[in-house]
């Protein structure tokens, strides 16, 4: 059964994949259905790109009523069942109170919605969809719970639970806790975890520091009052501590290093289609490459895959990181491939060069000694930033020749990665990795 309102309605959503592309709705199918008044019914999508016939699948999860409800006009997605001329008004479940009250309440009786032991889940509590730009829709119930709604859903393990599983049962201070998960099928839909409610977004953090170091025209990034070298630091031993959690609880392997260099090069490549300015660079890049093709053996683990700034949150009691998922345009089967912690540390390393650009970007300027003043100010910050959390992160080790190859070569990679990102979603900061690309391949930075 498919429906003619699933495309408009996929089509604008943040979470959907398939933005920009011609695609049809080929097929839908209830999954769930739960509670009444509202009935929750939890729809799975079948997308089929028209340009090359790939398949995504998307969870739906819609709010069934017997009559139009005003108050949720603004989340109003169509009639269900669609070609049924009993069809009832449907909602977007996340957006409605009553139906989420209905998932909440399923973690306490209905089989496939599993809850982990230790904690003493409030299934009274209200819920509220998480504001903000996001790949999955997330619900806050009360201050005791969090629960993520995966939207592109693949059949098999989603890594965002078995990473945060693992590392809950191994006592690890630097994730939110997990309480359960939703599966049908060999579909994994969500994820219930603890709610942080002390958090405050490291995006956010460093943004404010750079600020304050920017509002101070002829102070050092270490003589401002919001200089955020010690919580680099601090991030860079959480880091290292979930890395060591990681590397014990998941298989180990190693990849030959020409097989890397090459997965780099051919990334490279098919980036080079979608933004040309990075030609200029390419050959430079491709010599970085070169250096990991010299490895014989690169030791890899289970990672987070996709860490940056907006990847933390910083709470009363340290930092923690969030969203295990991997980078959100890989397929499920790569991103549960073990991989070089580089990956993870050089995705760090790149936010810190974001940060203070970013700023930058967002403070219009036309005076020529001001703009070159601030653009001392915001390489001091991220070198500064970038050296502490990866001292903490070594744990006073110095960087042997080995891993100075791999992490240069995957903070390259990672700023390629990002050229193509920009480029299909924010064209305006497209710049900023692309100065990151060529800092990096004239080794300036
Ligand atoms: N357990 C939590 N407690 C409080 N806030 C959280 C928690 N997990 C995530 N967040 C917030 O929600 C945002 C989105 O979470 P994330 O896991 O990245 O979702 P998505 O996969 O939709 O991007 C994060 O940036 C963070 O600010
Ligand atoms: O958070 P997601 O898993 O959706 O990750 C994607 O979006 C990120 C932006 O929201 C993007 O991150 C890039 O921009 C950040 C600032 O907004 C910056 O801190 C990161 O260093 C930079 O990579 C991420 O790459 C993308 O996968």
């Amino acid at each position: 059964m498919t429906a003619s309102f699933l495309a408009p309605f996929l089509e604008h959503r943040r979470w959907f994949g398939g933005k920009g592309r011609a695609f049809t709705v080929t097929g839908t199918r209830e999954l769930l259905r739960l509670g009444s008044a509202p009935e929750v019914v939890v729809l799975l999508v079948e997308v089929t790109y028209d340009d090359d016939g790939d398949r995504e699948l998307y969870q739906v999860p819609l709010a069934l009523y017997d009559e139009p409800q005003e108050r949720l006009e603004h989340a109003y997605v169509g009639h269900w069942p669609a070609d049924d001329e009993a069809g009832r008004p449907a909602y977007d479940a996340p957006s409605d109170r009553a139906a989420t009250a209905h998932l909440l309440h399923a973690f306490g009786e209905r089989p496939g919605f599993v809850r982990l032991p230790g904690h003493d889940l409030d299934l009274d509590a209200p819920g509220s969809l998480f504001s903000g730009e996001q790949s999955n829709s997330s619900i806050l119930f009360g201050e005791d719970s969090v629960l993520k709604l995966f939207r592109k859903v693949t059949p098999g393990e989603n890594p965002d639970i078995t990473t945060h599983r693992v590392l809950t049962e191994a006592g690890s201070t630097h994730v939110a806790q997990l309480y359960g998960w939703i599966e049908v099928e060999d579909l994994q839909l969500g994820m219930l975890q603890q709610f942080l409610r002390t958090a405050s977004d490291g995006w956010d953090l460093a943004l404010a520091s750079v600020r304050d170091l920017f509002a101070e025209a002829d102070l050092h990034a270490e003589e401002v009052g919001g200089d955020f070298a010690s919580e680099a630091a601090r991030l860079g031993t959480a880091l290292a501590e979930v890395h060591a959690q990681l590397a014990e609880s998941f298989p180990t392997s190693s990849i030959a290093g020409t097989d890397l260099a090459t997965a780099m090069g051919n990334r490279l490549t098919a980036a080079l289609e979608v933004v040309p300015e990075l030609a200029e660079y390419a050959s430079s890049a491709q010599r970085v490459f070169a250096a990991v093709a010299e490895l014989r053996e690169v030791p890899v683990q289970r990672v987070h895959g996709d860490l940056h700034l907006g990847q933390t949150l910083r709470t009363v009691l340290g930092w923690k990181l969030v969203d295990f998922e991997g980078e959100p345009a890989k397929p499920l089967a790569e991103r549960v491939l073990p991989d070089s912690p580089w990956r993870d540390v050089a995705g760090m390393l790149r936010s810190f060069d974001y940060a203070p650009h970013a700023v930058a970007e967002s403070m219009p300027e036309e005076d020529p000694d001001v703009l070159h003043q601030r653009s001392v100010r915001a390489d001091e910050w991220a070198r500064r930033n970038r050296k502490a959390f990866l001292a903490a992160y070594l744990g006073g080790q110095p960087l042997w020749p080995a891993a100075r190859a791999l992490l240069t070569a995957y903070v390259v990679d990672k700023a390629v990665y990002e050229c193509i990102y920009e480029a299909r979603n924010r064209p305006t900061w497209l710049p900023i990795p692309l100065a990151g690309v060529a800092r990096l391949t004239a080794g300036s930075d």
